[in-house]
């Protein structure tokens, strides 16, 4: 496969143009490259299904005070709303992962290669700088936080409701579902309310997608010797502990940002990511900034394990 072609599908809906930057694209490197992206879709929707649950427990603890902590969250949800429960607001991050996945990455390698003029299969022959690294990785973090938060703001509300699946004569849910979720969405806050939270999410992601990528690089030069490709092992452990290290770094605003989404809907509405953390700690103390940190860490290190993965395999596929 020629060079430049990763940059071309990775980015494809961040360049509208990268077909004229990409130097000989036959039509066969195109189906290839397609199939490569489905591969890799699937993994990254299995990987999600399979962490679900977890979110979902985390989303709970993180917005709602009723429960003592993950047991009995687990505990409580199952009873009430079955096994289903755990898999409320699941259809969006999975239609939309692709999507999101792709302007991360995909932004993220156009913007190391617009700052160290290296190719990505140049890229561990001649190491970009780790300050390179990070500016790459916040400025990926800051672009996807916007293809992130609608789909993100659904999940984190379907998630919250608490009614189990529909029975004759119960209350129907606020939501039926995810686009009748952002239907009302538009029509209760207009087409904006739809980025409720997107603020705190880019604080969020902006640092510390910036930090996933450094510990991604700095853990891969560790245990490689000098110059050479990372084996498909290092790639695994360094992905998997660099999603803990940003997720754990994460956690803080990642509670500020889920209450920040659940506001309006029996929750106070707060004036800002300000506000939300001072009354968040003054009525629930400091220890509120670290719900879900186990959640977030457990998760992390299996599916960012596979998304690096599947990136330096298709990083490979088309040297
Ligand atoms: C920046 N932050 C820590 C929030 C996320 C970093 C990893 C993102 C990955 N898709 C995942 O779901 O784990």
């Amino acid at each position: 496969m020629q060079r430049g072609q990763l940059e071309f599908l990775w980015s494809l809906v961040v360049r509208p143009w990268p077909v004229f930057s990409c130097p000989n694209p036959s039509f066969l490197s195109q189906v290839q490259g397609a199939l490569l992206i489905a591969s890799s879709y699937h993994t990254g929707a299995l990987g999600l299904v399979l962490g679900h649950p977890f979110d979902t427990v985390k989303v709970r603890l993180q917005t709602q005070t009723t429960y003592q902590g993950i047991i009995d969250c687990m505990v409580k949800t199952y009873r009430h709303e079955s096994l289903l429960g755990f898999f409320k607001g699941m259809s969006f991050p999975i239609a939309s992962i692709a999507v999101v996945n792709s302007v991360l990455f995909g932004v993220y390698s156009n913007t190391l290669l617009a700052l160290t003029a290296t190719s990505h299969q140049e890229r561990w022959a001649q190491p970009p700088s780790y300050t390179h690294v990070f500016i790459a990785g916040c400025t990926g973090g800051f672009v996807q936080a916007y293809c992130l938060a609608p789909f993100d703001l659904i999940k984190v509300r379907l998630q919250n409701q608490m009614e189990p699946r529909a029975r004759p004569g119960s209350p129907p849910p606020r939501y039926r579902g995810p686009v009748h979720c952002a239907v009302s969405i538009c029509r209760e806050d207009g087409p904006w309310g739809l980025f409720r939270g997107a603020w705190a999410l880019t604080l969020r992601d902006t640092p510390t997608l910036g930090i996933y990528f450094v510990t991604y690089e700095w853990l891969c030069r560790q245990s490689t010797p000098d110059r050479q490709n990372p084996g498909a092992a290092t790639v695994l452990v360094a992905g998997g502990f660099a999603g803990i290290a940003s997720w754990a770094v994460a956690t803080p605003l990642d509670v500020i940002k889920s209450r920040m989404q659940m506001g309006g809907l029996k929750h106070r509405v707060y004036r800002g990511v300000l506000d939300c953390m001072v009354s968040s700690a003054r009525q629930e103390g400091l220890g509120v900034f670290f719900r879900g940190l186990t959640i977030n860490s457990a998760r992390a290190f299996p599916v960012n394990a596979v998304t690096f993965l599947t990136y330096e395999y298709l990083l490979s596929s088309w040297g």
